[in-house]
This record gives C-alpha cells, structure tokens and sequence, in this order.
C-alpha cells in the first residue's frame, strides 16, 4: 500500500467518524480541560520510514495528561532497570478507574493508571524535580524529534489545584513504602509530566519510533532500549486503556494509549505509529472519536496485530 492509498483511508476513517462529533463529554475535573474546542479533531499517521500524513487540528497542542505514564515508565526502566520497576508495579489489568486507590496492595496493579505512574515518576532519576522534569521533556523532544514540546502551565495550574486524588495516592503510595522520597515532590513531577503540550504530529513521530524498535526514524540510533520497548508496548496492549483494555484490543488490536487531553496515541510494530487527538470522551475517559477512528484504520489498513495473512503488506 502506498502513502497515497493510506492517506484516502484515512480521510475516509476520518470522514466516516463525523457522526460521534457531539457524542462524549470533555474531562472537566482538571478546569483547564474544559478551555478547548470540543468539536476539534485531528490525527497523524508516522511510518518507520519517517514518513508523516498528518489531517485536521493538526497543529493544536493538547496536553499530554495520561500518555506521559508510558514516558515514565520507559524512563523508570531505563534508570533502574525492570527488576526494580517491578518489585513496586505489576504488569496486570485492573477493571478499576484509572484514579482508583483500589489496585494498591504491596505494589500497585500496573503503571498504567495513575498510582502506577505516580510510582514510575518516582523513579525517574535526577536532583530536584526541575532536573527530573527537564530530563523528562528532553526525552520527549528527541523522541518527537522536535523541540517545540512545551510545558502547559496553566493545565499544570489547573490540576495541582485540584488533584487532591492524586496527593492522597502519592501519600497512600509512600506510607506503603512503595515511593520513597517527597510526596509533594514527586506529585508536582507527575502533574508537570501530564501538562506536556504537543501536537498530533509529534506524537505519532513518538510511535513511530516505538514502532520501530525504539530506533530513530532519522538516523536509525537506538534512542530506547529493544526490551524496554517491548515491555511498554506489551503492556500498552494489555493495560493502555483503563478498564477498556481488553475490549479496545478486541476491535483495534494494537497497542495503544489514552489520555484525558483527548489524544490515543497507537503503535503498530514494524509499521507505524498513529495519534488520533479528538476531545470528548467516554466513560472510562476514552476519545469516543479516536476509538471510532483507530477501529477502521485497523480494518482498512490491515493493522490489526492479531490478524495474520495479508497483515505485512503496509
Ligand atoms: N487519564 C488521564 O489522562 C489522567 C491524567 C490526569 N492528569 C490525572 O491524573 O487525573
């Protein structure tokens, strides 16, 4: 399939979605949310030959919100390695919501709701959390390949106001033993990591180099480790989508991950990376039109890994 053909299936997908415009409700928990376009939609689709079609409110930055628990974790398991990573956090599903204090026992369920990554946060190396946070965009600059990934301050504003969840799971997490150093500290780190601000665009190019093994799609470096790689897209495919993992899997079929911005951003092994950013959610606080969306590009595109045959011919 050539870029041409993708490029119409997608505008079809795109086209086809439009009907679920008005369906879902913007995350208002966090205030900051709310101040966006709700009706805005845009996606961006990156090859592992660096190749980029990119459609609609492609240029909107949106925070970055629960996405950033793949970054950390990937950054957890760099800096101290899996065998440390996960003595604190599981590798399991949980059918609780992503902010539930429920899936805490002697670790927490896995780093993909918000006890999990508050936990990956504390692992990530560094003095104060400037350092850490700075370390943390630097990160997401080179994997994007671009430098224009900005801080959202008034959404980091907006939700350290109002993350009084978050502050008694980081609490819970530390009487626990499971973090070790400052709550307050490795809170603020979390929230800053959930207000990074990007476009559709750079984040596909960061799935893109998932999709690659974690090798830059410019100069073929090895920006993350293989096996890093392969546990964080494993269990994006598992756990990436709170307690509608399993279901998305069913009708998608590659690993994938949510946040309460908007944005899913998809990895397809060998192919590509995907990022569909739409702004009204569902009840697990999922895009209702980026699901919609992913779905058929799975179908038309062949991209569904658990379907065989004709899959390799991208
Ligand atoms: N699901 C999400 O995207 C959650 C992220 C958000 N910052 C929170 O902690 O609640």
């Amino acid at each position: 399939m050539d870029l041409v053909e993708i490029e119409q299936k997608l505008k079809a997908a795109v086209k086809d979605s439009e009907f679920l415009k008005k369906e879902g409700e913007v995350a208002s928990y966090i205030p900051e949310l709310e101040n966006v376009d709700k009706d805005n939609f845009g996606m961006a689709l990156t090859t592992v030959k660096g190749q980029t079609l990119a459609f609609g409110d492609e240029k909107i930055k949106f925070s970055i919100q629960s996405i950033s628990k793949v970054i950390n974790l990937i950054m957890a398991l760099e800096d101290f390695g899996p065998e440390k990573v996960f003595s604190k956090v599981g590798t399991e599903a949980t059918a609780y919501k992503f902010n539930s204090l429920i899936p805490i026992d002697e670790k927490v369920v896995n780093p993909f709701i918000n006890a999990g990554a508050i936990t990956t946060a504390s692992l990530i190396k560094g003095g104060d959390v400037e350092e850490r946070f700075n370390r943390v965009l630097a990160k997401v600059r080179e994997l994007s390949g671009s430098e224009d990934v900005i801080f959202l301050e008034e959404v980091y504003n907006s939700e350290m106001k109002t993350t009084d969840r978050n502050r008694s799971i980081a609490y819970y997490l530390k009487s626990k033993e499971i973090i070790e150093g400052d709550s307050e500290e490795i809170l603020d780190l979390y929230v800053r990591n959930c207000s990074i601000g990007l476009n559709v665009r750079q984040l596909s190019e960061i799935g893109g180099v998932l999709a690659n093994g974690g090798r830059s799609l410019k100069d073929g470096r090895q920006l993350i480790d293989k096996n890093v790689v392969k546990t964080t897209l494993s269990l994006m495919s598992t756990c990436g989508m709170y307690e509608e993992s399993g279901r998305y899997s069913i009708e998608v079929g590659f690993p994938s991950k949510s946040g309460v911005g908007g944005a899913i951003i998809g990895i397809v092994p060998g192919k590509c990376g995907v990022c569909t950013y739409s702004p009204r959610l569902d009840k697990f606080g999922n895009s209702v039109r980026g699901k919609k969306v992913l779905a058929e590009i799975s179908e038309t595109l062949n991209l569904n890994m658990f379907i065989g045959g004709n899959n390799g011919n991208f």
